[in-house]
């Protein structure tokens, strides 16, 4: 990025500018590829805005200050524009009193004095997308266009329509020739889905919405652009035939194009005076982060067309419409570290520090960098500039690298693993990152500060240990007053602890001191699955209870024993294995033990016989008295395998009232048939 040369005569530096603002348009509008954030690149603009007017001499007819947007890629077809398709002049002065300067330069050339009334105007949302041209012929969508130069787009019909909201066909009676303008753009909720999917698949993600529109207008395979979730509103409007009563007010005009079934952004005004724009101008402000899309202002213009007419353009902008720009969503700053933040799940995310910058109206010093895969693929290291972005309610986050800039002695490429020796950053438990994710975890969910909430939750939650009372803002009091660190707190809270908490009815203490008691008498399940190990939900508990026992055995068993419990594959026994392997995991299971928990322990299951051991079953229709489930947990403990579907390698099917076609199929295959009797027979057998 150029800098300000400020000993650059300027004629040197309007042609500094010249060149640097053309590498940024064509990365920009060309390869949808920005790089730099639209407020580096409009500041160079304005400066060299400046010095064109304070030098009309130095002022060049192929100056980007000319012309609109950039050239048309050569591979989809020209599309001439039968009425240019412009820029809108964009204000210095943005704040809400800013729109009483254009009111002014308005009535002063329209020739309106102080007594004149005042001049009708239309506001509008300044959508940050990509403007289109669609074209109707008698109600029939036939073409639609980029921008491109200006004078000639490029035709993108067969991606256009692939957008949901652009109608194929017009509503009502609809001119013999409609030239629509609006803006394509990727809704803020489904820019943040289609990129956690792609981070979760470990491919690219999208920069921007805006930059996720264009680049799916802009596909050359409709396939690709029909996968990417797009919206369109229209703003305005190009050529136009054959339509008898056209209204003669901007305002109505839109109102009349939502008639025609195309979508128009409710967020519009229109009244007299720069109030009205000023007004709006402050309600949007406020509304903005809650808006579904992003926005990069507001736009006023003129209402009445005629006037419109009248006062014309002026280079690539209307004189009759304005832009009024909020603080950018996307500045550059410096990364000067990254840390590893714990989440409360236990998940390791890398956050970026950053000199601190205002962007989307907030002073940001940090911006997340999701996950390791994320931060290789955008190479960010410390000492780069990038682009961070924070829009919506979204939290901030680093965008790319302007690797233009990187210093000499940058820092190394980003290695999580290394950096942390292994070791979660606040226990010091291992982590791992399990293959087919994203994600690297700390282990140590028992014991670690930063998951000490969550793990209390789950530990009391209904289908766990089932302690009432124990919510999650009392469980924030708790953990906050440093009155529970870990599990076993629990069990030494006392009445007087309790009840000198906010809110806390010396009642509602005595309620929970009974529950907490209550909750020590359990069941090995529910205490396996209360412990929070990371892919052992309900069902897996239920298995490991039952196949071991107890719960000795479980925290020692090898993998080979835990690969024997039904269902469980290598990705949860190793799951199971690493989470006893945490010291302090192992500690806070004794102390728990110490404190009262308890549970009767049964001969275990894994040393009886297993009659089904190697056999494939089938179950079809309706058994008398055993539930699916309940059949299916049955022939599992007995070493049986419950599959779907009946072939030739199936062993039995068992059938009950109302069979199918799997009965049928059976019968066809030769398979045995059992009834519900026939098969606790064979399960008696163990
Ligand atoms: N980051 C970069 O490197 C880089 C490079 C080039 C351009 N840019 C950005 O692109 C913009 C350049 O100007 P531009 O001419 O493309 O757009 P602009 O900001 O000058 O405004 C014109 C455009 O606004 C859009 N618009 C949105 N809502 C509208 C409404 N209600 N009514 C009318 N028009 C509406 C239309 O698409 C129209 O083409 C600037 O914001 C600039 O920061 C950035
Ligand atoms: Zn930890």
């Amino acid at each position: 990025m150029t800098q300000p040369d400020l000993f650059a005569q300027p004629a040197e530096r309007a042609t500094q500018l010249r060149a640097e603002i053309a590498r940024l348009d064509h990365a920009y509008y060309v390869l949808d590829a920005p790089l730099a954030p639209d407020a580096d690149y409009d500041a160079l603009f304005r400066e060299l805005q400046q010095i064109e007017a304070d030098h009309p001499e130095l002022r060049t007819p192929d100056s980007p200050t000319q012309r609109v947007g950039g050239a048309p890629l050569p591979e989809f077809a020209p599309v001439r524009h039968a009425v240019p398709m412009l820029s809108i002049q964009t204000e210095t002065d943005t704040t809400p009193e800013g729109a009483a300067a254009f009111d002014q330069r308005v009535r002063n050339r329209l020739g309106l004095s102080a007594d004149d009334p005042p001049v009708n105007y239309c506001a509008e949302l300044k959508f940050d997308g990509l403007a289109i041209s669609l074209r109707y012929e008698h109600g029939q969508l036939v073409q639609a266009a980029t921008r491109g130069d200006g004078e000639t787009g490029e035709d993108v019909t067969q991606n256009v329509r692939t957008i949901r909201s652009v109608p194929l066909q017009l509503r009502g009676n609809a001119p013999a020739v409609l030239e629509v303008r609006g803006e394509v753009l990727m809704k803020r909720a489904d820019f943040e889905r289609y990129n956690a999917r792609q981070r979760d698949k470990g491919l690219p993600t999208l920069v921007n919405p805006r930059n996720g529109a264009a680049g799916s207008i802009r596909q050359l395979d409709p396939a690709i652009a029909a996968q990417r979730p797009l919206a369109f509103y229209a703003y305005g409007w190009g050529e136009i035939a054959g339509w008898a009563q056209q209204p003669d007010t901007h305002h109505a005009m839109l109102d009349a194009l939502e008639t025609f079934g195309l979508p128009v952004a409710p967020q519009r005004v229109h009244g007299p005076g720069a109030q009205t724009l000023i007004d709006f101008h402050a309600r949007i402000a406020a509304a903005r982060d809650s808006l579904p899309f992003d926005i990069d202002g507001v736009v006023y213009k003129v209402d009445s067309l005629a006037l419109q007419r009248e006062l014309g353009f002026r280079n690539r902008e209307p004189v009759w419409a304005v832009a009024h720009k909020y603080p950018a969503q996307e500045r550059s700053t410096k990364v000067i570290g990254i840390d590893i933040q714990v989440g409360r799940t236990g998940k390791l995310t890398p956050v970026a520090k950053l000199e601190p910058v205002f962007v989307g109206g907030v002073t940001v010093t940090n911006a997340t960098l999701h996950n390791e895969d994320e931060v290789r693929r955008k190479d960010v290291r410390v000492g780069d500039t990038v682009i961070v972005r924070r829009a919506g309610d979204v939290i901030p986050e680093v965008v790319s690298v302007v690797l233009s800039a990187r210093p000499a002695d940058v820092g190394e490429p980003f290695d999580l693993y290394q950096r942390l020796g292994g070791q979660c950053p606040v226990c010091g438990s291992a982590i791992v990152r399990e293959a087919g994710e994203a994600d690297w975890r700390c282990t140590g969910g028992l014991f670690c500060a930063a998951q000490r909430k969550q793990a209390i939750l789950h530990y009391a939650s209904r289908r766990a240990m089932d302690i009432e009372g124990l919510g999650e803002k009392l469980v924030d009091q708790l953990v906050d007053a440093g009155i529970v660190r870990v599990l076993p707190d629990l069990y030494r809270l006392g009445l007087l602890k309790l009840a000198a908490l906010d809110r806390m009815a010396e009642k509602s203490a005595a309620n929970l001191l009974q529950a907490l008691q209550a909750s020590k008498t359990t069941t090995l399940a529910r205490f396996l699955y209360a412990l929070g190990i990371r892919h052992v939900g309900e069902a897996t508990a239920k298995d490991l209870a039952r196949h071991f026992g107890g719960l000795d055995a479980i925290l020692d068993a090898p993998l080979e024993q835990l690969l024997e419990v039904p269902d469980v594959g290598p990705v949860v026994a190793q799951s199971i294995r690493t989470f006893f392997d945490q010291p302090h995991n192992r500690e806070v299971v004794e102390q728990l033990r110490a404190c009262g928990v308890h549970w009767s322990e049964a001969a275990p299951d894994r040393d009886a016989p297993k009659p089904l051991a190697g056999k494939t079953l089938v179950l079809t229709g309706t058994l008398p008295t055993l539930s699916r489930e309940e059949a299916k947990a049955r022939i599992e403990a007995a070493g049986g395998k419950v599959v779907g579907s009946v072939s030739k390698k199936t062993d039995y099917v068992v059938a009950g009232a109302e069979a199918g076609s799997k009965l049928a199929k059976a019968q066809e295959l030769g398979v045995t048939v059992l009834d519900e009797a026939e098969l606790l027979k064979l399960l008696a057998d163990s």
